[in-house]
């Protein structure tokens, strides 16, 4: 194709992946969150639709006050006021193997969309609170001072098994195999003061936490942001394990793209409170093909790269009340034209499980270089 011909977008390519047999634990349809300012209206969350994979590590990567937390907050209804939620988001609990029966029918309380899915904008408080702990659970950004400085960490994960009726030696039973795929001694931290452990163990007895109700998604909002980079990368290796051993889904949310690249099968990019690439980690990395994923490639520092390659991305980044019409991007974009400032690019494929929402995308590969001596190659 000539560079500068745009690509062909059609309104039904949407972010679903490649191949039709893939397993999707959640999805999120034309999910908006808008709330209004003496400013205007704004949105934080722009018509977003996605589909998680179940037993995925997904990686939801963009800068500060691109809609990462807003994304997650929507996955469970989390989103607070004065943020508006609209559009679906529908959960399809695992199938039960041995029986044809869907296990939304033994969850029992939720209501169910369909036969096998839950409506999970449509749950009551109490069936939210169920939901959240049992199906798909969260590590909140900056939690890691949550916990009750004067209860021993012990204390935590039996009040949330009373909470939700469970049988306690069951659950404590798999507490130790979660503090053990963690790299938590037990014992030790079971009787200790949240203020008496690091802050690691802290956040890994969090995680630990969050999946005593075994549930099925586990959602984590910057987990290892206020952590040492030594211990950001221990507990992400660490994560991969509690994956395969507890067959989870994982979504990661993080601004730091290299920290993740090792660690995801898949990355979402989020610029103006919208996904603008999503693809296979390896294929993104490599390839990527929006201007906003290769500028963001090109700016963050790596092992090799020298300090003066590093480039920040030049330009302001979207107000909420003002977002910019076409591309959002457009204002900052290099290789934007006229059409880029009227129509706003659906998500289209750009090759192997890999979309991108850009007219230009094959300008953007051509003419846009980043270095890529972080990421894929440390497995
Ligand atoms: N409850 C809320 N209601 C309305 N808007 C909100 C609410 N919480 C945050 N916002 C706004 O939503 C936008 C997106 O915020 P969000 O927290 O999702 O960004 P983020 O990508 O997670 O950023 P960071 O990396 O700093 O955590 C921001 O402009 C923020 O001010
Ligand atoms: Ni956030």
């Amino acid at each position: 194709m000539a560079i500068g011909q745009p690509n062909q977008s059609t309104e039904e390519e949407t972010t679903e992946g490649d191949d039709p047999d893939d397993d999707i634990v959640m999805s999120v349809d034309d999910a908006r969150v808008q709330f209004g300012m003496s400013r205007g209206q704004a949105w934080v969350l722009n018509d977003v639709s996605l589909d998680v994979r179940r037993e995925e590590i997904l990686a939801v990567v963009g800068e500060s006050g691109s809609g990462k937390s807003m994304f997650a907050a929507a996955l469970m209804d989390a989103v607070e006021d004065p943020g508006h939620l609209s559009g679906d988001v529908t959960y399809y609990p695992r199938e039960d193997e041995s029986d044809e029966t869907p296990s939304a029918d033994q969850i029992g309380s939720y209501d169910a969309v369909g036969d096998d899915s839950i409506d999970v904008l449509g749950m009551s408080e109490g069936e939210l609170d169920n939901f959240r702990w049992e199906e798909v659970s969260m590590v909140f950004q900056g939690a890691m001072n949550s916990f009750n400085p004067t209860m021993k960490i012990k204390g935590h994960f039996h009040e949330t098994i009373q909470a939700h009726n469970a049988v306690l030696d069951e659950r404590m039973e798999h507490v130790r195999n979660l503090f053990e795929a963690l790299h938590l001694d037990p014992d030790r931290v079971m009787n200790a003061y949240p203020h008496e452990l690091s802050g690691g163990m802290k956040q890994r007895a969090l995680i630990a936490l969050a999946l005593v109700l075994e549930p099925e998604v586990l959602v984590m909002d910057e987990p290892t942001a206020a952590l040492d980079l030594l211990m950001q990368r221990s507990i992400i290796s660490m994560l991969r394990e509690l994956r395969d051993e507890f067959e989870l889904t994982i979504v990661f949310i993080t601004h730091d793209l290299p920290l993740v690249a090792g660690l995801s099968d898949r990355i979402g990019v989020m610029y103006s409170f919208e996904f603008i690439e999503v693809g296979d980690t390896r294929s993104l990395l490599k390839d990527a093909a929006h201007p906003y994923t290769r500028a963001l490639l090109r700016s963050v520092p790596s092992i090799e790269s020298d300090i003066d390659e590093m480039e920040p991305i030049e330009g302001a980044r979207p107000d909420p009340v003002n977002i910019p019409t076409g591309c959002s991007f457009h204002p900052r974009c290099p290789v934007a034209d006229d059409r880029c400032e009227i129509e706003d690019p659906d998500l289209v494929s750009v090759g192997d499980d890999h979309q991108t929402a850009c007219f230009y995308s094959d300008q953007a590969r051509n003419e846009l270089s980043y270095s890529l001596d972080h990421g894929t190659t440390e497995d």
